[in-house]
């Protein structure tokens, strides 16, 4: 059977990161991570507001399922604008070879901002993880459906121990008890299928009555369009959403941000 876009990322990633654990090995990243002379700013509280779905904007220049996104990217631009509308937090995609992100990206924002940022990449190795906090990430992503159980909660508890949060993506019923059980406290649910693509928000639906939401803060990923789509998510109970695509493409970030903020969301509670 043939590898499906995730596994040949993942398969790339594993490369990259031996590289790096070549070119700097984990314990002199360590020491680094030591020096770093802040701590990083709460990515879990920027999600919670009362009644209110909150924005993760995200900074996004190619994708597997869109090819480029946006021809003129300007990473500065896009960074300040993120930061004058006022975006809750903002995601940064530091994957080089499939989304045209860098690690530098990562770094430049946190120059730019004090709101919190997501590292989004796809984090299979200890490694990275120290990484992230040394580019000055706030949260990164861990995708359930990349890592096994042991790693997952591993993988958590490093992420806290270096004062980050994770944002556990998950697709199914199962990831969803994974993550659980590895004690993860944002729980992101992707409405894009890896495999063919399709985005279907009504993934959000179907998922979020699994998570006990009083104890959870639940991030809605992936194909969310226009302020209806918002309002669909939050009737839903979404506490967040991440969008990258359509803000990237609105022309005007700014308006754009604003455009996916101040929408109301449901005080749901578990179905499960
Ligand atoms: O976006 C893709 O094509 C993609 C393909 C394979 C793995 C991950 C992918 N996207 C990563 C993301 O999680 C999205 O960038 C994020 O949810 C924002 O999605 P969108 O608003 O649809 O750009």
């Amino acid at each position: 059977m043939s590898e499906n876009i995730l596994e040949k990322i993942l398969r790339h990633k594993r490369e990259e990161v031996a590289d790096s654990r070549k070119r700097l090995p984990l314990e002199k990243l360590k020491e680094w991570v030591a020096e770093v002379p802040f701590a990083p700013v709460g990515f879990g509280p920027a999600l919670q507001h009362p009644g209110e779905v909150a924005l993760i904007a995200e900074v996004k220049r190619r994708s597997p399922s869109r090819g480029i996104i946006i021809k003129d990217f300007n990473l500065m631009e896009t960074i300040a604008a993120y930061r004058e509308a006022e975006a809750d937090a903002v995601s940064v995609l530091t994957e080089r070879e499939f989304f045209g992100g860098a690690a530098e990206y990562l770094a430049a924002a946190r120059l730019m901002t004090r709101q919190p940022l997501l590292r989004k990449d796809f984090i299979i190795d200890l490694y990275q993880i120290y990484e992230s906090r040394f580019l000055g990430a706030d949260a990164l992503l861990l995708i359930a459906g990349a890592l096994a159980d042991e790693e997952l909660g591993e993988f958590i508890e490093t992420t806290r121990a270096l004062g980050m949060e994770a944002l556990v993506e998950t697709r199914t019923p199962d990831e969803i008890e994974r993550a659980i059980a590895a004690k993860a406290s944002i729980i992101g649910i992707n409405n894009r299928d890896l495999r063919s693509f399709q985005v279907d928000l009504k993934t959000t639906r179907e998922l979020i009555g699994y998570i006990n939401k009083p104890h959870f803060t639940v991030v809605s990923e992936s194909g969310i369009k226009n302020r209806t789509d918002v309002e669909t998510l939050g009737s839903y109970g979404a506490d967040a959403i991440l969008v990258g695509e359509s803000l990237m493409t609105s022309g005007d970030l700014q308006d754009g941000v604003r455009r996916f903020k101040g929408v109301g969301k449901a005080m749901k509670v578990a179905v499960v």
